[in-house]
């Protein structure tokens, strides 16, 4: 059957053509299985989460040019479209960025530049990545609670104006010192130390509050250390992780500001970005929370270098611990996603020695091609 037929046959029925209802903008309910079984030989995509007309969403992205904003675009775009994925950031966009999609500024502390984003770009879905990380964050409290809380205050009341279905990324940060630590279920006690694991507190409440009481259709995943090879990390206390991959290829030596014994729980981009598109497309009878814990590894800094020093034998390691040991610390060393994995499937692919093997891939092949780091996801690389 043709695509406008179809299209024409669920418009009468009063459904979207897989046979969902709309109810409102980002969501869907059930699809009609009596409508799939009337049609015997159509290709029925499974796009439950698309316009009733077929259009995709349409997604803003916030604080986009970070480490986890450019991949995740990327990844948007390949599955609704370039057009479809509003990439934003207070931040000059590189060339490649600015040509790849939709770019605009968007200050998260500025609510009616954030609205005129909303309406002008006909935004269904908004994933808020702004905020300043742990160790940045101690750098400037100030700043921090006006971007990581007074933003997210922002943030809320948009997605509640516009019937937003909303993403918030929350972190293993958001634990401390009396939380259980090895391991670290979703609900536990958290009283985190720092002005991030504060805000991300304050996040997660205030995101469930929005949903109990005014049914916001807020998700949020409790992410680790996130590793990835095309951007530079932020500013955070996982950040070794990172480094010490482009310190190995560029033969430099590497000082490691963690105890070599550190434990904490990570995760590779492609994992991370997976989990975080799966949870925003999550059909809601499936979600028992809106707060998950996801992890893939745990390892400490002996753990990497050992693994690390299997493709770079001659790479030297040295340890000076500062300020970051005592974040790290009060951090859980082992994350239970096992509620995660239970309700909506979640499954990581990439462990130690697998992300070992795919970072120096690709920053091999981005230095080959003279690629800087940053260009090189915008590039497809
Ligand atoms: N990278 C990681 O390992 C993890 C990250 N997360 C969370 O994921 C989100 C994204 O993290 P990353 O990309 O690593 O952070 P990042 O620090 O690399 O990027 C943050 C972005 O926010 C932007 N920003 C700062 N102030 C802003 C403002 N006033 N208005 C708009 N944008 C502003 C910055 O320009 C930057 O591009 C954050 O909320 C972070 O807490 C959670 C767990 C782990
Ligand atoms: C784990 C995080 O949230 C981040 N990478 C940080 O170290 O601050």
């Amino acid at each position: 059957m043709r695509a406008n037929s179809l299209r024409q046959l669920c418009n009468w029925l009063g459904r979207s053509s897989n046979g969902v209802p709309f109810t409102a903008a980002g969501e869907f309910q059930q699809p009609l299985c009596a409508l799939r079984a009337s049609l015997p030989g159509a290709t029925i995509i499974n796009r439950r989460h698309y316009h009733p007309n077929g259009d995709p969403p349409r997604i803003l992205i916030t604080g986009s040019l970070g480490q986890l904003g450019t991949g995740l675009a990327a990844l948007l775009r390949k599955k609704y479209g370039d057009e479809s994925v509003i990439m934003s950031d207070i931040v000059k966009p590189t060339k490649e960025i600015w040509q790849s999609g939709p770019y605009v500024f968007a200050d998260i502390l500025d609510f009616k530049c954030l609205q005129d984003i909303v309406v002008t770009y006909r935004i269904d879905w908004l994933v808020h990545f702004s905020a300043l990380l742990s160790a940045i964050g101690e750098q400037n409290v100030p700043l921090a609670i006006r971007v990581n809380i007074e933003g997210m205050h922002n943030i809320m009341e948009l997605s509640k104006q516009y019937g937003l279905r909303v993403f918030v990324p929350s972190t293993i940060g958001a634990f401390g010192p009396d939380s259980p630590r090895d391991i670290t279920p979703n609900v536990c006690i958290q009283r985190p130390r720092t002005i991030y694991g504060v805000s991300k507190v304050h996040a997660e409440l205030l995101g469930e509050y929005y949903h109990y009481k005014f049914g916001l259709d807020f998700r949020c995943l409790r992410f680790p250390g996130v590793i990835s090879s095309d951007t530079q990390p932020g500013g955070g206390t996982t950040d070794y992780a990172v480094q010490i991959f482009h310190n190995a290829i560029a033969g430099e030596e590497f000082e490691c500001y963690l105890k070599p014994n550190t434990r904490l729980p990570m995760m590779y981009i492609d994992d991370c970005l997976r989990a975080l598109w799966e949870m925003l497309i999550a059909p809601t009878e499936k979600l028992k929370r809106r707060t998950y814990n996801v992890t893939a590894m745990s390892f400490t800094p002996a753990e990497v270098v050992a693994e690390v020093q299997k493709h770079f034998p001659n790479l030297k390691v040295s340890y000076r611990p500062d300020d970051r040991q005592q974040i790290a610390d009060s951090w859980p060393q082992v994350l239970d996603d096992s509620e995660a994995r239970n309700d909506w499937g979640w499954r990581h692919n990439h462990d130690l020695a697998n992300m070992c093997d795919i970072m120096f891939a690709r920053l091999r092949a981005a230095h080959a091609n003279g690629v800087p780091v940053d260009a090189a996801v915008s590039m497809g690389q």
